[in-house]
């Protein structure tokens, strides 16, 4: 096998992480689309969007540089139609995932867990319609609902529900908690909000808040290798009302992960996945639009040369990119002011 290529920080990289498409059914008000701008528009498959061959071509090129994990994305990957062919054609040393807004499950999860998807993330950002439909602008919650359980049925769990912690969902954090830990097979993934490449810094709340209150609630807490995150077991203490009957402990509990990258040096020091838009360019990281390199026709030298290329130039985007001034704020460092925004 292998080993992986590694940045001048020591970072390693074994994942990527490929948009099929920056299409997409929803218009959630707090969207990145992976940091490449708005996902309205035709909900046809576009020009500009790479071929099955082409992801397929790119995936066994970065397997020889020793990379086992890929994760797709978009936009809304499930608009692909040729999903299944990609995922089929995925080496098989490679695990794959996927994130999803879950409404095109019903009736496809089985079709993917057959043609090789290990597992799949689905974003839900509360428990109830109304609240739903705010952030998402879609009345899709029902279908949201029967992708989660068509995942689960598929055999693709664990399924983790992706939540972003913003103003607007402060308030159900507490409820998706509860509800991963009496239901087997999910896990709840909690999201800071960026504010990097939406705007609307104000939505922000405070993540600490949330990690204080799990660590509360928690029976133990555990790293997770990647991006050093914090992973909450949850179980006895935050299943029932606490009354005293059966119901207290009802449910086999359930494991709560914060995603906390922004202005968290120790999350960008373990950094370890180049990211491919849906048009083939490769991209060192999420919150940077200037270290854009394209893959020219994507032949495999081309994809070689620009990977060796991309993975040379990453730099942890907080505590090196961006750089905290005395007064505690961050600025872009003067080395990288000149960066082209989309070198060749
Ligand atoms: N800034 C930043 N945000 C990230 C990074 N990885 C994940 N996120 C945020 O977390 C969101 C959800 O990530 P997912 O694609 O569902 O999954 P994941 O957490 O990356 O990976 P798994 O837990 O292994 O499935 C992303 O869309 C980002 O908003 C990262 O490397 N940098
Ligand atoms: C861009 S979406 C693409 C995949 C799919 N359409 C979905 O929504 O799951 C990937 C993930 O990014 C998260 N996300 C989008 N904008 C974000 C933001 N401003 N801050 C934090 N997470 C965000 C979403 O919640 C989702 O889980
Ligand atoms: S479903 Fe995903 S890609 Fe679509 S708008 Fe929402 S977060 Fe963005
Ligand atoms: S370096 Fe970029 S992609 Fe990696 S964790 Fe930091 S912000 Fe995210």
């Amino acid at each position: 096998m292998n080993e992986p290529l590694s940045d001048d920080f020591g970072r390693e990289v074994t994942g990527v992480r490929v948009s099929l498409t920056d299409r997409c059914n929803f218009d959630c008000v707090y969207c990145h689309n992976e940091g490449l701008g708005d996902t309205r528009g035709p909900m046809e498959p576009s020009e500009n969007e790479m071929t099955a061959d082409q992801i397929v071509r790119f995936l066994e090129v970065v397997e020889g540089y020793g990379v086992r994990k890929v994760k797709f994305t978009g936009g809304e990957p499930m608009l692909r139609e040729d999903l299944e062919e990609i995922i089929a054609r995925t080496p098989d040393s490679m695990e794959v995932s996927m994130t999803t807004n879950g409404t095109f499950l019903p009736g496809r999860a089985e079709a993917l867990a057959e043609a090789g998807l290990d597992r799949v993330n689905v974003s839900q950002d509360a428990l109830e319609p109304e609240a739903f439909a705010e952030i998402t602008k879609s009345g899709a919650y029902d279908r949201v609902i029967e992708g989660v359980e068509a995942a689960l049925d598929a055999g693709l769990a664990p399924v983790k529900l992706n939540m972003v912690v913003f103003e607007h969902t402060a308030g159900y954090v507490e409820g998706m908690v509860e509800h991963v830990a009496r239901n087997d097979g999910l896990q709840l993934q909690l999201i800071e909000y960026m504010p990097e490449l939406t705007g609307r810094p104000e939505w922000n709340i405070d993540i600490e808040r949330v990690h204080d209150w799990l660590a509360d609630v928690a029976d133990r807490v555990e790293h997770r290798e990647m991006h050093d995150r914090k992973r909450y077991f949850v179980g006895e203490g935050i299943v029932g009302d606490d009354d005293g009957d059966a119901a207290d402990t009802e449910g086999p509990g359930g494991m709560v992960e914060i995603v906390d990258p922004v202005e968290n040096e120790e999350f960008c020091a373990n950094c370890g996945r180049v990211r491919v838009t849906h048009e083939g360019y490769l991209k060192g990281c999420l919150n940077r639009n200037d270290d854009l390199r394209s893959m020219g026709e994507m032949s495999r030298e081309e994809i070689a040369e620009t990977f060796e290329t991309v993975v040379a130039n990453r730099v942890p985007y907080y505590g090196e990119y961006l750089i905290e001034t005395e007064e505690g704020d961050y600025e872009i460092n003067d080395e990288y002011l000149a960066t082209p925004s989309v070198a060749d």
